[in-house]
């Protein structure tokens, strides 16, 4: 019996750049991400993606794109993290390092994958080319991937 956790997770993309943020605390502490969280009651998914980039990174944004949904399983864990991603172009404000994440500008030509999630390799070319896609990868703790499938899809 798998329970679905709802987590959000929003790409900021300004070619010839990317913005990510340096995970301070908690899970996937030590690792560069996007910017992202739970979705708590009350709120649509992308209220709540919204708010933890604000939250995050001290950006506001008017628009998000949603590009991609990838589910999580973790073997021994019966919650499965079903993670909407979203894609940003624009945004208000500037970057500023929060308690859970250090902002930092990164080239398009040198993403720094080896300090991310493992699957990130896998999917965010996808995001880049502007591509929708649904996903599912199956860790063995937070390094090795099992297996996985990614699809690109037409409307997501
Ligand atoms: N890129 C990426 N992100 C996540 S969790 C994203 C959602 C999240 C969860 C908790 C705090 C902030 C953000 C991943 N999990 C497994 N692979 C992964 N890849």
């Amino acid at each position: 019996m798998f329970t679905s956790k709802l987590l959000t997770l929003v790409m900021v993309v300004q070619p010839p750049r990317i913005l990510l943020g340096m995970k301070k605390r908690g899970f996937g502490v030590g690792r560069w991400n996007g910017f992202g969280g739970k979705v708590q009651t009350g709120e649509t998914i992308e209220q709540a993606a919204k708010r933890e980039l604000w939250e995050e990174s001290g950006l506001t944004v008017d628009t998000l794109q949603k590009v991609g949904e990838i589910k999580f399983e973790f073997v021994g864990s019966t919650e499965i993290l079903h993670v909407h991603i979203f894609r940003t172009d624009s945004y208000n404000g500037e970057p500023v390092e929060s308690e859970e994440m250090r902002p930092q500008w990164f080239p398009l030509e040198n993403i720094p994958y080896d300090c991310m999630w493992p699957d990130d390799v896998i999917w965010l070319p996808l995001l880049l080319q502007k591509k929708k896609f649904q996903g599912y990868f199956k860790f063995e703790g937070h390094d090795k991937i099992l297996n996985y499938t990614l699809e690109q899809v037409d409307d997501i």
